[in-house]
């Protein structure tokens, strides 16, 4: 299996909203580091996986909609916990689309929420 991983990062600020969560149902913030793995059993005629430019581009126009943002604001996140776990199959199934044209494998989407915690989400 080929791969090709990318690291961007996002700040953003949420609360989750029930008592599981004990303190952190408060307004907090959060800098993610996201590593987005593009996987495939194949390389493309250029020898590749996907172009590195165009990884880091989709991704940032992905994450661009969540940078510096209150995710308790963002209408489509309405009514859900806006968990690492959860960011991470929003940001995968986001890039997904973006590059259903060029690229056919699997995606990973890792999300770092501090220096010894993370969360990730892998497609098919
Ligand atoms: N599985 C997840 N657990 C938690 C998430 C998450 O996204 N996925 N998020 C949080 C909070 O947003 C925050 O990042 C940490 O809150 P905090 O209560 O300080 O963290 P801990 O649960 O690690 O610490 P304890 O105070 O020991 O409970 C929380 N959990």
């Amino acid at each position: 299996m080929f791969a090709v991983k990318i690291r961007e990062s996002i700040m953003i600020a949420h609360s989750l909203p029930d008592p599981f969560f004990g303190p952190a149902q408060h307004m907090h913030g959060a800098t993610y580091v996201v590593d987005v793995e593009f996987q495939s059993a194949t390389i493309t005629k250029h020898n590749v996986v996907i172009d590195i430019g165009e990884a880091k581009t989709i991704t940032k126009k992905v994450l661009a909609e969540l940078n510096y943002q209150n995710l308790d604001e963002i209408t489509k996140f309405n009514g859900q916990l806006t968990t690492t776990e959860f960011l991470a199959k929003y940001i995968h199934d986001e890039i997904k689309i973006l590059t259903q044209q060029t690229f056919a494998g699997a995606i990973k989407v890792c999300l770092g929420e501090t220096h010894d915690a993370w969360a990730s989400y892998q497609g098919s």
